[in-house]
């Protein structure tokens, strides 16, 4: 079977082409290849030890393969740092968020917003006309993005008091705050409950409606099944397959690999 097969007749945006991992001498990833297009959501699922947060790693240079390219909008991320890749709008979210705990939410996205576009401090200290512009701008765009994850009424609360699935949203709003073309979350609602679950999956279609392109590494099978435009399925290190969420859950070496459960019940 060919596993690199593309859905759409647009460019890929980021491709991950022959990626080999090794750690001594186990193969934690052997011959990855697969294509994510713009605009697309797509989800990379597998049995526990498959090898997804691996590959997550090495989409954002977080681990070096020991064969293959990954290429995003063109340029290949060989030999970049973490925050290379994410300069060049390729955004991961964390499990635990790099959030600033004891500053206010708003403050914490404005932070996040001035990383990207920094008007000059001392302007901005002596009140310019056009770094207040810029400043009203940012904050501006700082509502937006806590509109957007839903989390805007607790603007002013400090970071760290936020419930945990809060907690994530904001994590998806700091990364949406470094204006990604294209997001990467790891695991988002894993220790999330039912309530913070919806709510996130919610703002994924949201997010997906808007045009944002997204890979999603995830456990929760409803989630994937749901949300996806395709799916990436590795088992031991290996893409078995690659489709539709309804051609994965029809897909008998899918439902084999998840020990007979099948992928609707994983
Ligand atoms: N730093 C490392 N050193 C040695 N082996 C590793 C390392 N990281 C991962 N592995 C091994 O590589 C294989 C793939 O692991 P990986 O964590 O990528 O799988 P996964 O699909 O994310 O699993 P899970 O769903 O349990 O998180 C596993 O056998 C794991 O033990």
């Amino acid at each position: 079977m060919d596993t690199s097969v593309a859905t759409s007749a647009s460019k890929p945006i980021l491709s991950v082409d022959h990626v080999a991992v090794q750690f001594g001498g186990l193969v934690a990833i052997s011959d990855m290849c697969f294509d994510v297009h713009e605009g697309e959501l797509v989800s990379l699922i597998g049995p526990n030890g498959a090898g997804k947060t691996t590959a997550f790693n090495v989409i954002t240079g977080f681990q070096r393969p020991t064969r293959g390219t990954v290429t995003f909008r063109g340029t290949s991320l060989e030999g970049l740092k973490p925050h290379e890749v994410t300069g060049l709008g390729l955004v991961r979210t964390f499990q635990r968020t790099s959030l600033f705990e004891k500053i206010s939410v708003f403050d914490n996205v404005l932070i996040g917003l001035h990383r990207r576009t920094s008007p000059s401090l001392f302007g901005t200290l002596l009140g310019l006309p056009r770094e207040r512009r810029a400043e009203e701008a940012l904050r501006e765009e700082a509502w937006e993005t806590l509109r957007l994850v839903g989390i805007e009424h607790q603007a002013n609360e400090a970071g760290g008091s936020l419930p945990y699935g809060d907690q994530r949203l904001l994590g998806v709003a700091l990364a949406l705050a470094a204006n990604p073309s294209a997001l990467l979350l790891d695991e988002p609602v894993s220790g999330m409950n039912a309530s913070e679950t919806s709510r996130f999956i919610e703002l994924l279609m949201r997010l997906r409606k808007m045009g944002k392109t997204i890979l999603l590494v995830e456990h929760d099978m409803p989630m994937v099944m749901k949300i996806s435009d395709r799916i990436v399925v590795l088992n031991y290190g290996r893409i078995i397959a690659n489709g539709t969420p309804t051609e994965i859950q029809n897909n008998p070496e899918v439902i084999a690999a998840y020990l007979g459960g099948g992928v609707k019940n994983a």
